[in-house]
């Protein structure tokens, strides 16, 4: 059975150059890419790798591989990241890792930002398949959900728990994470603004018009898109 993951990371890694500073986020097609990058030690011992995710990190330092935290550097040559889902304009939504917090500023530090995955993440449109999920200041928590409900009535929202331990998850930063189901997606660029102008709103998982490329591996073998607007 085909591994499309593995091919879209070994096409991702014909992108990665001697010398690079580059970004990875989470989930098995980037572990994928880091066991390949792994594999090369001659390119591999030249790069600097940076990552939104700790599980990724830890297999970083598990092969031996360079990494640095992203609180000491301004920009990446290069970002790869997963997805739940992308258009074909190449929006995405990262939903699942209740990280998108430090994969949207890695992804906005990179001079390329570039979606890796299956096919199966492809949809023309997004759609509400996936939650869109909003990490926010605990103290504005009350206020922000007031807000969402305003301008969302059709929606339904929960506080992300916590699995292991009684109470409400806390995200990397110390914040909360609401998960916003839609009935129907608004109009994105509106989507994206509104959410954003909320006062306590840290970032949501609608990654907009940010991708420069998507390395996506299926059937058809691997495709590179490039964003069709
Ligand atoms: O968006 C993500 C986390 O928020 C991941 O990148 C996404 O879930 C990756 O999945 P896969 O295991 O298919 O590479």
């Amino acid at each position: 059975m085909s591994d499309y993951k593995l091919e879209a990371a070994v096409a991702a890694m014909k992108y990665i150059k001697t010398g690079q500073t580059v970004g990875v986020g989470a989930g098995s097609t980037i572990a994928n890419l880091i066991n390949l990058i792994a594999a090369e030690p001659a390119l591999a011992s030249t790069l600097t790798l940076v990552s939104s995710s700790f599980t990724t990190a830890k297999l970083i330092l598990e092969k031996g591989l360079r990494l640095q935290s992203a609180n000491t550097i301004k920009e990446l040559d290069l970002y790869f990241d997963g997805c739940d889902q992308f258009d074909e304009e190449l929006n995405a939504l990262k939903s699942g890792g209740g990280i998108h917090t430090t994969e949207k500023i890695l992804a906005a530090m990179a001079h390329e930002f570039i979606l890796i995955g299956d096919a199966g993440k492809f949809s023309a449109q997004l759609d509400v398949t996936y939650p869109l999920v909003i990490e926010v200041l605990p103290n504005a928590l009350p206020f922000v959900m007031k807000h969402l409900n305003i301008n969302f009535p059709d929606a339904s929202l929960n506080l992300r728990m916590s699995s292991q331990k009684d109470g409400a998850l806390i995200s990397d930063h110390g914040n909360y994470l609401v998960d916003i189901h839609f009935a129907a997606l608004l109009p994105l660029e509106e989507l994206n603004t509104k959410i954003a102008l909320i006062p306590g709103v840290v970032a949501h998982s609608l990654f907009y018009r940010m991708a420069a490329m998507a390395i996506i591996a299926g059937q058809d073998g691997v495709k590179i898109l490039t964003p069709q607007r």
